[in-house]
């Protein structure tokens, strides 16, 4: 296996839904397939904060959702936890700025995908040295998904990113609907990644398509 070309990783971001069994009105599988038939283009499995299961039934959950992707050969990473990340033969993990050092768990997964959470130019430089494939940048709006969310940025980090010749696939994060993710892409993003419009939709396969439409334009 060698390590993801910049441009595969940048098509991947364009509609990346993030979720738990904790962010859904139905079941996580439900909500998962609803999500791929809408044409999500990568799955993060964040199952974490209140209401979150944990030990054998979050492996068995993380294994459903994985089998999901793998059937629409869409690819599953993990947040946070580098152990089950490898131990089920993820695709690739997620990683905070309180999680373990980015050098370390790219030392650990090979040439997994990498994804890395910057809020400030000086963390997304450290991120891409470290071997990053790209970088969460967030919180763009405000959100009700994470208690320990930073500051709003706005799309304007993600501008001033790029104005610093930040080259690293970018994703926003945080409070992003269809409404406010053509700011984000026109700041400079790959694509968005999205907790609540998705999981919280009435209709999820319709809210990932017009996230994808904003994409195209
Ligand atoms: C795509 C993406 N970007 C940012 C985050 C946030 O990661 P982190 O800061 O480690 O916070 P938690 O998600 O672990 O609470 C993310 N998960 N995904
Ligand atoms: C998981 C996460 N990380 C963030 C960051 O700023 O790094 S904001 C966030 C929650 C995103 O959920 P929603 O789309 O429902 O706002
Ligand atoms: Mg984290």
């Amino acid at each position: 296996m060698t390590r993801i070309s910049s441009s595969r990783m940048k098509e991947l971001l364009q509609v990346y839904f993030v979720m738990g069994s904790q962010n859904c009105k139905r079941s996580p599988e439900s909500t998962l397939t609803e999500a791929l038939n809408g044409g999500i283009t990568l799955f993060q499995f964040r199952e974490k904060g209140p209401g979150s299961i944990s030990g054998a039934k979050r492996m068995e959950l993380a294994l459903r959702l994985q089998q999901l992707c793998q059937e629409q050969s869409v690819p599953f990473i993990v947040n946070d936890d580098v152990d089950l990340a490898l131990a089920i033969g993820a695709d690739g993990v997620h990683i905070g700025q309180d999680d373990e050092k980015a050098s370390k768990v790219r030392e650990r997964i090979g040439d997994m995908i990498l994804g890395v959470s910057a809020h400030t130019l000086e963390e997304a430089r450290i991120a891409q040295e470290q071997g990053a494939d790209y970088i969460g940048v967030g919180p763009i709006y405000p959100t009700s998904s994470k208690e320990d969310a930073h500051a709003v940025q706005g799309p304007k980090i993600i501008e001033s990113m790029r104005a610093q010749d930040m080259d690293i696939p970018i994703v926003g994060i945080g409070g992003i609907t269809s409404v406010g993710a053509a700011r984000v892409l026109k700041a400079g993003a790959d694509g968005v990644a999205v907790i609540s419009a998705i999981s919280l939709a009435d209709d999820i396969a319709e809210s990932v398509k017009r996230l994808q439409r904003v994409n195209i334009k």
